[in-house]
């Protein structure tokens, strides 16, 4: 990204917002003096375009950062300022709306994202009170002129008065809804954490520890790609950790986000991947397959595959036992990421449609990584919590069905569908699975079997990975094999 002449971001070539749309260019304002401030002005700016332009917090931030050369303790402090408030809004806005004298929803939305961010500074930080409050002030008054700072000055000076607690025990003092105040607490929409608790089949200390997890910053994962580096070599030259499950995996000590720009990357020898992402493509190679085909194991099939994360764990395996991967992707610019990241591997790209497209089929193995609500992936997109409806799943269910019933007419007798989501709500997990394995006639085989050394994964037949059991994001994985 690069800035406007007033120094807040502007999209570089090539960026998206999440529908993948460019984002129109913003209109100019008055000039207004270099900021003496450039964490919270990129923290700000971050904020107003996840607001203004449906931007990712964890893309835009980092380009913002680099953009203006801010490093070090600034790139740190913008960081930790545009995340945490980014994940803690609704309970931001329920703290914020106390100290207003009208609703928050007619508040302008530069004055709220600014209010935001002190109430932040406020509750959730040990930056000092005067520090938080005329900071927030300033960058308000850059943007929107005296008459508004003076307002968040108010504001803010009153949510002053109570740290979080205090807040939190006035906002639940006439609650009758337990789930709804553990929610707040832990910084979820309600809906998600019901999601939550029905997948845990629990709603008390198991699924308290599961959303203080999600809202916790997430350590950066890296693939230490396999047959190209081994996961010792990568953590020795990253100085982070062997990863507990994967044996591909390293785990950054935490503020290692820089290491992840380091040469092994751009060497191509790793790439930043969630260790459960790594556990469940591994998985999709480890299970075990029928005795139809002779035991053949050569044809893979990566059926919804952009940006191609898995495919990559695919193509490294494949490359070292003799197999090939087609990987499809419905989406252009996706499907061009993924052709980017596979260079060199046996993978062929295929543009198209996974529910139909013009495959020979035969497959020994087919990855299906459905497009899913990601509600498993919410500490690594801190704003995502707050932007996901509930009325969104029972579209992606219908897509996910028909994906899954694709990759079943194109794996061959014996050969094993992988079906994957990022999500453990279970409409798209236990949902989708249980209602397709019946109607295929599909034998749902034990999945836990392919996660050799991974604690925790309950009765089985499919896993469900959870960042408080095992340090990763929320993965479901099972496994349909057709019969022989
Ligand atoms: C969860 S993402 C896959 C992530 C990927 N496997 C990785 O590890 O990087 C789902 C992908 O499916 C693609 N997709 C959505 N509908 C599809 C369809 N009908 N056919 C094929 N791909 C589809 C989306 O564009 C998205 O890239």
């Amino acid at each position: 990204m690069t800035g406007d002449r007033r120094g807040r971001p502007r999209p570089q070539r090539g960026y998206r917002d999440r529908r993948g749309h460019r984002p129109a260019p913003r209109k100019q304002g008055p000039r207004r003096p270099p900021t003496r401030d450039p964490a919270r002005r990129a923290a700000f700016d971050a904020l107003r375009a996840v607001t203004e332009r449906d931007a990712y917090a964890n893309l835009i931030l980092p380009e913002l950062l680099r953009q203006r050369r801010i490093t070090g303790r600034d790139a740190a402090l913008a960081t930790e300022l545009t995340y945490g408030t980014a994940r803690a809004t609704g309970l931001l806005d329920a703290i914020v709306a106390r100290c207003v004298d009208r609703k928050l929803d007619t508040v302008d939305p530069v004055v709220r994202d600014a209010l935001r961010l002190g109430a932040y500074q406020l509750l959730r930080t040990r930056i000092p009170h005067h520090a938080a409050v005329a900071s927030t002030v300033d960058l308000v008054r850059e943007d929107a002129g005296s008459r508004v700072a003076g307002f968040v000055n108010a504001v803010l000076r009153r949510v002053s008065e109570k740290d979080e607690q205090q807040w939190l025990a006035e906002l639940t003092a006439d609650s009758s809804d337990p789930l709804a105040d553990l929610a707040l607490r832990t910084s979820h929409p309600r809906w998600i954490a019901r999601a939550f608790a029905e997948a845990l089949g629990d709603k008390g200390d198991e699924l308290r520890a599961a959303l203080e997890a999600d809202d916790a910053r997430p350590a950066v994962h890296l693939l230490a790609k396999p047959g190209q580096i081994s996961a010792e070599e990568l953590a020795a030259i990253t100085g982070g950790d062997v990863a507990p499950y994967s044996p591909y995996g390293v785990h950054l000590p935490s503020g290692g986000g820089d290491l992840a720009e380091s040469e092994v990357i751009e060497e191509g020898l790793a790439t930043v991947q969630d260790e459960g992402s790594q556990l469940v493509a591994v998985a999709s190679v480890n299970a075990p397959l029928g005795d139809a085909a002779d035991g053949r194991d050569t044809r893979w099939l990566d059926l919804c595959a952009g940006p191609g994360g898995k495919t990559v764990v695919l193509g490294c395996l494949a490359q070292t036992m003799g197999a090939t991967v087609d990987a499809v992707e419905v989406a252009e610019h996706r499907a061009r990421l993924v052709r980017e990241a596979t260079d060199g591997l046996p993978v062929t790209v295929h543009v198209t449609d996974g529910r139909a497209p013009e495959l020979d089929g035969d497959y020994d193995r087919v990855l299906v990584d459905a497009p899913c609500s990601g509600l498993g992936a919410l500490r690594r997109r801190p704003e995502a919590r707050w932007r996901k409806q509930p009325g969104d799943i029972a579209e992606l269910t219908r897509l996910q069905t028909e994906l899954l019933a694709s990759a079943y007419r194109l794996v061959r007798p014996g050969g094993v569908v992988t079906y994957v989501v990022c999500s453990p709500h279970l409409a798209e997990t236990e949902g989708v699975v249980m209602a397709s394995a019946q109607r295929l006639g599909a034998e749902l085989i034990d999945a836990r079997v392919a996660f050799p050394g991974v604690p925790h994964l309950g009765d089985g037949p499919t896993v469900q990975l959870w960042p408080h059991r095992h340090g990763t994001d929320a993965m479901f994985c099972a496994m349909l094999r057709k019969p022989a």
